[in-house]
């Protein structure tokens, strides 16, 4: 892959410029003078209509900014990504959780091998296993069929899979899902208390099989296992998944409860292999299937769409747009949807943990802006949370709107209220609230001269606020995994144009490191080598 400074690009240079004829124009003026704006601004995709016509850009900004993608080496970059090559550089991997949902019939080389049939080998694994486990043909060790399931994984061993059961809840069956991820002990007892070892299943998620989260919560569950029943009878309960077949082991998990891996799937990008066989218990292996072949679409539909028309670039210049020309430092995720109440939190970690990112794919340290900020809720409750900043605050926040067209329970009434909302916040964004709209109004409602003198500055709403709105037939288990695979690919793009190594995640590991060392300091009683103020908080919590 080229490794181009984007700030060198010929692209860059214009979009500086372009930047400054239309960073003050309004996008209500943008409207007004093109009444064909939000066609040539939006995408029809399968079941997904996304309409980006709300941003602060014209023809020549799209232009620009898909030069910028060219000039940087976006389609190489693509076929090095979908092909197998080791694009996560710095620790000499690569990153195809494409593979996982490629079509069995395909050929994907890692190292000279073809990886479908192996992963198809997995799938089949996962697919008995859960059907067994959801029949109630597996038993626990009393002969009764399982009830509970508990993922006990962090970061990516946990959050794929939770958004996803949490997001498709509806499809779920009769087994109660539980993820145990922080290493805080009140996490695991608060959920193990009420759960009856007889039948309950836990699987434990760990890539790496190391990660001291994961590894002490694995081992209370067992031990809250074992208060009632014999070690032989583990095997029955536990099962892992992992790329450490041999610390699995060691940690007492029969060989054939192992569900592989590999090191080209990462962490934050893994829900669509065995990390997802929670998924698979909570809403069956068909289910499971349509989730990868909505993703499969999504690859797809990137691989082969010129850029114009293709989603997640588009989606990614227009971050790459407000996060090095506006400045913006954060992107708000709101999803109408209350099943999708994890999603913001899920990309949280695949965005940041993979563009936070200060060096360059040359080793140097970059002299522009990578990542951005990721939160969100959602709508309606975010209305009355946070919305007040995006409306009146003094930060520019684009933020994506998804919305589905059907609500599940196909309640009219609420979901009509629900869409209503949804597409007032878009327009109310767009257009904003002029000085002498606030006075007619409060004149219509007859306010005195004074009040309305009083107050009308601060009911005035400039708008000219960016969305990006992408509008779902409904959330199925496919349409959710074009979803996932739309983020994952903005994700990859963005890490292309900022020049940056998407797939490592080095800036974890420090504080790992010093939370081990600290440890052992607690057993020693020894706190001195510290800065002052680590060393006071130390002292502080050990007298206590
Ligand atoms: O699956 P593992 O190896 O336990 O790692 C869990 C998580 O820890 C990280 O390595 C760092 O947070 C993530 O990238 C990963 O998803």
């Amino acid at each position: 892959m080229k490794a181009i400074n984007p700030t060198t690009t010929k692209a860059w240079k214009q979009l500086e410029k372009h930047y400054e004829e239309v960073k003050d124009v309004h996008m209500k003026d943008m409207f007004s003078q093109d009444p064909s704006r939000a066609e040539k601004f939006s995408i029809k995709w399968e079941d997904f209509y996304v309409d980006y016509s709300k941003n602060r850009i014209t023809e020549d900004t799209r232009k620009l900014l898909l030069d910028l993608a060219e000039e940087c080496g976006l389609k190489g970059a693509m076929d090095a990504y979908f092909g197998g090559e080791a694009i996560n550089q710095t620790e000499n991997r690569a990153v195809l959780h494409t593979a996982l949902r490629a079509s069995k019939d395909a050929a994907i080389q890692v190292d000279g091998e073809n990886v479908i049939p192996e992963v198809e080998n997995v799938k089949a694994k996962i697919k008995d296993f859960s059907f067994e486990v959801i029949s109630g043909a597996k038993k626990g060790f009393t002969g009764k069929p399982f009830t509970d399931v508990v993922n006990i994984g962090i970061g990516g061993s946990d959050l794929g899979p939770d958004m996803v059961t949490q997001s498709l809840k509806f499809y779920q069956n009769h087994l109660n899902l539980h993820f145990i991820s922080n290493v805080d002990g009140d996490h695991v007892h608060e959920t193990i208390k009420d759960l009856n070892p007889e039948t309950t299943l836990f699987v434990i998620v760990s890539k790496t099989f190391t990660t001291m989260e994961t590894l002490s919560n694995a081992t209370t569950a067992r031990e809250w296992f074992l208060k009632s029943v014999p070690e032989t009878e583990v095997s029955k309960h536990f099962v892992a998944v992992s790329t450490n077949l041999e610390k699995v082991e060691a940690f007492g998990i029969d060989p054939e409860n192992i569900f592989p891996m590999w090191d080209w799937v990462g962490g934050r990008f893994s829900l669509w292999s065995a990390v997802g066989l929670s998924i698979c218990l909570a809403i069956g292996y068909e289910n499971f299937s349509a989730l990868l072949e909505g993703a499969r679409k999504m690859d797809e539909h990137f691989k082969n769409t010129k850029f114009e028309e293709n989603l997640p670039v588009q989606l990614a210049m227009l971050t790459v747009w407000y996060n090095n020309f506006f400045k913006a430092e954060s992107e708000a995720i709101i999803p109408y949807s209350q099943y999708l109440e994890k999603f913001p939190s899920y990309l949280q970690q695949a965005i940041m943990e993979s563009n936070g990112k200060s060096v360059d794919r040359n080793g140097e340290k970059v002299n522009y802006e990578t990542g951005t900020i990721i939160w969100g809720e959602p709508g309606t409750n975010s209305q009355h949370a946070f919305f007040q900043l995006i409306h009146q605050g003094t930060k520019l926040i684009p933020a994506d709107f998804i919305g589905f067209k059907r609500s599940l329970f196909r309640d009219k009434a609420h979901q009509d209220k629900l869409m209503a909302n949804f597409f007032a916040q878009t327009e109310a964004l767009l257009n904003g609230k002029d000085e002498q709209t606030v006075v007619n109004e409060m004149k219509f409602k007859k306010f005195r001269s004074e009040e309305i003198d009083k107050i009308r500055s601060f009911k005035v709403f400039e708008g000219n606020k960016p969305t990006t709105t992408i509008l779902i037939d409904k959330l199925t288990p496919e349409s959710l995994g074009k979803l996932i695979a739309l983020y994952e690919h903005k994700i990859f793009v963005q890490g292309v144009i900022w020049n940056i190594f998407s797939y490592d995640q080095w800036g974890v590991e420090l504080g790992k490191q010093l939370a081990s060392k600290i440890l052992a300091e607690f057993d020693d009683d020894s706190v001195e080598d510290h800065d002052s103020s680590t060393r006071n908080l130390l002292k502080q919590y050990l007298n206590n």
